[in-house]
């Protein structure tokens, strides 16, 4: 895609600032990794500040990796703040489908916010869209087709959706991105589709098109992951090389290497 270039490179210059809302075993990766590509994060948890700390932001993420009723309630506050300020709000459904906690929590954040891009694996997107998933902890199992579990999701939930594994698909239920970069190594570092949900929002944050802002996002992330896999592979040094390469990445070599195939599905949505 052409504008990805552009799209890289307006996020660096802008520096967007993501309030994250996420889970304790990613904040510190999420943090590093939001620098490293030149955005910014800052993580505010507390029900007192949700509110305030969206005004401040570029862009929303919440995460539901480990939950509190507090956090919830957080995550509403913030959530109502960010449509109110007209910044994107990203959903990481970490683990939906688990336990009846996390769905519950889940439901009531999109019943209660505007949710610009739902991204999750096959099984957290499966979970949402009412489909069988057989989610154990936070990886999903699902073997299924992952268009149309995207599809589903997007009817079921009227939300774009990001659903990510090997191939990563998106869709707002009119067009729809497959990309094929990355490594299996992301596999093996908690916290790499955390990560990528906050980049998602830092992207969002400086383009109008949800789509092609998530699918300029995945394909920087995933052309990093390659490049880092290139210098090791065992995961405490890929952690380290990911972050580098997010840091060293060049915009056009994004553009050159990145495989998306870009479908119009508006006609198979009848
Ligand atoms: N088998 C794989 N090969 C290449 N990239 C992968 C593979 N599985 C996941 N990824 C990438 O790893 C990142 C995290 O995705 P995923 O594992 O689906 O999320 P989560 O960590 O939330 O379960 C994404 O960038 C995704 O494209
Ligand atoms: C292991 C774990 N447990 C609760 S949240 C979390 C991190 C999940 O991170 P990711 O979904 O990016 O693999
Ligand atoms: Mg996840």
């Amino acid at each position: 895609m052409s504008d990805i270039t552009a799209l890289i490179d307006s996020v660096r210059t802008k520096q967007p600032l993501v309030h994250n809302i996420t889970n304790q075993v990613v904040i510190n990766f999420t943090a590093n990794g939001l620098y490293a590509l030149g955005a910014a994060p800052v993580m505010a948890n507390a029900v007192e500040e949700a509110k305030e700390m969206a005004q401040n932001a570029d862009a929303l993420l919440l995460n539901i990796g480990t939950l509190t009723t507090a956090q919830v309630e957080a995550m509403v506050l913030a959530g109502k703040s960010a449509n109110e300020k007209g910044i994107p709000v990203v959903l990481d459904p970490v683990g939906v489908g688990a336990t009846s906690f996390r769905t519950e929590a889940a439901k009531k954040i999109l019943e209660n916010v505007k949710i610009s891009v739902v991204r999750g694996n096959a099984g957290e997107i499966s979970s949402l869209a009412g489909l069988e998933s057989n989610m154990k902890g936070v990886d999903g199992t699902s073997d299924e087709d992952f268009k149309e579990i995207a599809l589903a999701a997007v009817k079921q939930l009227q939300v774009p959706v990001i659903v990510t594994g090997k191939q990563d698909v998106i869709t707002d239920g009119n067009q729809m991105f497959v990309l094929d970069n990355g490594h299996p190594l992301l596999t093996k570092v908690t916290g790499t589709g955390c990560l990528l949900s906050s980049v998602i929002a830092a992207f969002l944050s400086t383009s109008d098109s949800i789509v092609k802002a998530a699918a300029g996002a995945v394909s920087f992330y995933n052309i990093a992951a390659e490049i880092a896999a290139e210098h090791t592979s065992a995961p405490g040094s890929f952690q380290v090389a990911f972050l580098d390469a997010l840091y060293q990445l060049k915009s056009n070599v994004v553009s050159e290497t990145a495989k998306i195939e870009h479908l119009d599905i508006t006609k198979k949505e009848e």
